[in-house]
């Protein structure tokens, strides 16, 4: 642990996540009408230091190709592991190709979060975040926060690992959008199947190229309970004084992004913000805090944003990958050596969805602060 720690619990109490104060008149993210003001509201104004994009490098790392890992070839399995163990040291970020996945299944969702967000405001709010939870719509964030808002619309349910057999996403559409919306959850159901089973696949290669036992990570994730999100940015007049997601680490295990041609991800690699330009056959995966803690820091939560543009509405479909709330994390015995010291507490994926829902807004010290938040309130260092 860092031998600071016990300095930092005595410092002032974190940023307090939902900052919005009861009474207050919430924005709502309504671009037709925020478009006619002259100028972008002070609320999605992000300090300089957020928006700085010296070069529009692009990140042109080749992606990790999966074939070999599905056909059970040896060498392509060991040449996989080795590009993923070089990219997670360096910056938690690759794409996997030959990754199995549809690609009609991934059309399909595409085409059914156009429907969902093109529907007029008054259905969309219908199904609003209710505060605590992390389903359902958010416009901007507005409800939690009142400043530095992102740019976008978002739309969170969730999906059992468990119970992946069983129509909890049919039946979570059907019941808040009614029948109109069923063939939409059919296809999340699908969509989130072949994310749980692409996200096996990737723990397990993470659990090889870490060199601890093939089966860990996958065994630990079986019965997880992942959020999948769908996220709107539409275009912005004023696109360089804003963000879509402001610079951060999910904070779950690790991220499966599929977005549309577009374009607007970036992330933090050797020192500056790199664009990834989209490629519809391929999944972006990113190393979160979760995992980071997991594997005792040896790789890195990935620090990321979304930037917006002038003319274009963005799209992207965002598979959280995430433990069952209640299981103790900790890295394995076999990754740890006897002299190694734990860099993290063991947690519970709860103890850190709380921390980020109620008492500290997602940033690129979530998982730190989340340490010493820990050690404060529950005083225990396993
Ligand atoms: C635990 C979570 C917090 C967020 C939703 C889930 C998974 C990822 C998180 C998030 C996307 C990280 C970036 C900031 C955030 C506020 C966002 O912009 O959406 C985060 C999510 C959230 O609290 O809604
Ligand atoms: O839309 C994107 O490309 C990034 C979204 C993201 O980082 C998130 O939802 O956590
Ligand atoms: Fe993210």
């Amino acid at each position: 642990m860092d031998s600071n720690a016990s300095t930092l619990i005595l410092r002032p109490p974190l940023s307090i996540q939902n900052d919005i104060e009861k009474g207050q008149p919430v924005l709502v993210f309504d671009t037709s009408l925020l478009q006619k003001q002259p100028n972008l509201p002070t609320q999605f104004l992000w300090p300089h230091e957020d928006l700085t994009c010296i070069t529009q490098d692009e990140l042109t790392e080749p992606p990790v190709d999966l074939k070999g890992f599905f056909n059970g070839d040896k060498e392509a399995i060991s040449l996989a592991a080795s590009q993923i163990r070089a990219a997670c040291s360096n910056h938690g970020f690759f794409q996997v190709i030959n990754h199995g996945v549809d690609s009609i299944v991934i059309r399909a969702a595409h085409q059914q979060m156009d429907a969902f967000f093109d529907l007029p405001m008054s259905r969309k709010f219908a199904v609003k975040r209710k505060p605590g939870s992390v389903w359902g719509y958010s416009g901007a964030h507005a409800d939690r926060y009142s400043s530095k808002l992102p740019w976008k619309e978002t739309f969170s349910f969730g999906y059992s690992h468990e119970n992946s057999l069983e129509l909890d996403v049919i039946n979570y559409f059907k019941s808040v959008l009614g029948k109109d919306f069923e063939e939409a959850g059919l296809v999340y159901q699908k969509y989130c199947e072949a994310m749980r089973n692409l996200s096996l696949v990737i723990l397990e290669l993470l659990s090889i190229s870490l060199g601890v036992d093939r089966s860990h990570y996958r065994k630990l994730f079986e019965d997880g309970n992942s959020i999948m999100r769908c996220n709107s940015y539409p275009p912005c007049r004023e696109a360089g004084l804003t963000l879509g997601t402001g610079p951060h680490c999910d904070p779950n295990s690790i991220t499966i992004l599929h977005q549309d041609q577009v374009g607007g991800l970036e992330i933090f690699a050797n020192n500056k913000w790199q664009a990834i330009r989209p490629r519809p056959d391929a999944f972006v995966v990113n190393i979160g805090d979760t995992f980071m803690a997991l594997c005792n820091g040896r790789y890195k939560s990935c620090l990321h944003r979304a930037v917006v543009n002038k003319e274009k509405v963005r799209r992207s479909l965002v598979y959280f990958v995430s433990p069952k709330e209640d299981k103790v994390l900790r890295p394995p015995e076999d990754l740890m050596g006897s002299e190694e010291a734990r860099k993290y507490p063991d947690f519970k994926w709860s103890d850190l969805l709380e921390f980020t829902q109620n008492h500290y807004r997602a940033d690129s010290t979530t998982l730190q602060n989340f340490a010493y938040w820990l050690l404060s309130s529950k005083n225990t260092f396993n």
